[in-house]
């Protein structure tokens, strides 16, 4: 039997779909096995595979947040393609199978995949709709546009209908990134860094600003709660301390496991929505190992490319269908038509054609910019500085590290 090794940085019920597809693969056949091991999130996930490979530890495959990718693709030799690995098995591999902006985004310049798109996903909001009933805001009209939100928040906190009104994982990724894509502002320079390097950050801009602002103004008096860097903030809107909560829609496993009377909707936007950028993950593979490694893991990716995995993937977790065809199974087995809101996510990211503003965004260094933001916000949200002082702090901050990672 050859073994594989994944790591990844699932947890909760994704992690519990992890270990189930890893068995399930494990039990149809007897030449591979795989073993997930969780290296914490996907920051800690990263840190942890870039440090066993300089110490010629490397696992075989290592799943890497979208954040990631720019690391990745500028690492030529620690990796290899995923399309030179599919072409070692026994199917011939078709990318016209996935869905194209996911598969862009995962790809060189000039078309080759280096990375299998496991899990991509799409912020989406989601409500609490007790308290929603409480605070006497309409349980069926989730609010729309981000001054829709803040009103609801204050409705929520002034009403006692819970002790928060808003809260969200990833101020990076779902208020920096999605929020610039998504109302089709500019984050960065060079399309987001999708068109080249040398990207200048473009985030202290007045809509950020404004927008930040609003935050720090409710985090005051606690009307908006601030979770984390990652994905903390989940704990906070389970526990049914905030009634509105953004997150990505990979999220959705925790928020039906834990039973609550919930509901969702589209990612808030200021006017009008442009279309959101792929989130999540892919799995990676290191270079460097056998062919026999090689071919379990195209065996495995293979398993994972089944429409009835995939389909079976998207519905339970909340990540996108990452093939054409499961999307159309899932919409032929009727699953949106039972579950509507399922569909927003899709629907967010392929609704429109992207613009300059809407493909992506990519860094050499992206987890280490995410920081930088990180610092300054967790700043701001204390008090310490305005968001206007924030956003020009990431620019000067992070132009100077884009610069430095680029030369
Ligand atoms: O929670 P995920 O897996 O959808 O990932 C969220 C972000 O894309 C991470 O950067």
């Amino acid at each position: 039997v050859t073994e594989i090794s994944w790591w990844h940085a699932m947890t909760g019920a994704n992690n519990e779909v992890v270990d189930q597809l890893s068995k399930e693969f494990n039990e149809s056949q007897s030449e591979y096995k795989v073993t997930p091991v969780f290296k914490g999130t996907y920051p800690e996930t990263l840190n942890a595979g870039i440090a066993a490979f300089r110490a010629k530890q490397a696992p075989t495959i290592i799943q890497v947040f979208d954040a990631g990718t720019g690391t990745m693709m500028a690492a030529e030799g620690a990796i290899k393609p995923v399309a030179d690995i599919l072409s070692m098995g026994d199917k011939p591999f078709d990318k016209s199978q996935y869905l194209p902006g996911i598969v862009a985004y995962y790809s060189k310049p000039d078309g080759t995949m280096l990375s299998f798109p496991y899990n991509s996903s799409s912020p989406i909001l989601y409500y609490n709709k007790d308290i929603f009933q409480k605070a006497g805001l309409d349980v069926d009209n989730p609010p729309k546009t981000w001054n829709e939100v803040w009103d609801a928040a204050k409705k929520i906190k002034s009403s006692g209908a819970a002790p928060c009104g808003f809260t969200s994982t990833w101020l990076t990724w779902i208020h920096t990134e999605n929020f610039a894509a998504w109302n089709n502002y500019q984050w960065g320079t060079q399309e987001n860094g999708i068109a080249g390097p040398n990207v200048e950050l473009k985030v202290n801009a007045e809509p950020f600003v404004k927008h930040f602002q609003a935050l720090a103004d409710l985090a005051k008096d606690g009307t908006f709660k601030y979770g984390g860097r990652t994905s903390e903030a989940k704990q906070i809107f389970l526990a049914g301390e905030c009634g509105i909560f953004t997150e990505s829609s990979g999220g959705l496993g925790d928020v039906i496991k834990s039973g609550m009377n919930y509901g969702t909707g589209m990612l808030p936007y200021d006017t009008e929505p442009q279309n959101t950028i792929p989130g999540g993950a892919s799995l990676w593979v290191f270079g460097g190992k056998s062919d026999e490694e090689y071919k379990a893991v195209a065996a495995f990716f293979n398993f994972l490319s089944q429409t009835d995995i995939q389909a079976r993937l998207h519905q339970v977790s909340g990540y996108l269908p990452v093939t054409i065809a499961a999307y159309e199974k899932t919409k032929a087995d009727g699953f949106y038509e039972k579950n509507p809101a399922r569909e927003i996510p899709i629907k967010q990211m392929m609704g429109k054609a992207p613009t300059e503003n809407s493909k992506g965004v990519r860094l050499p260094n992206l987890p280490q910019v995410r920081d930088i933001m990180n610092e300054e916000y967790e700043k701001m949200l204390a008090g310490q500085e305005t968001a206007q002082q924030a956003m020009d702090n990431i620019v000067a901050r992070g132009d100077a590290a884009i610069k430095e990672a680029s030369q």
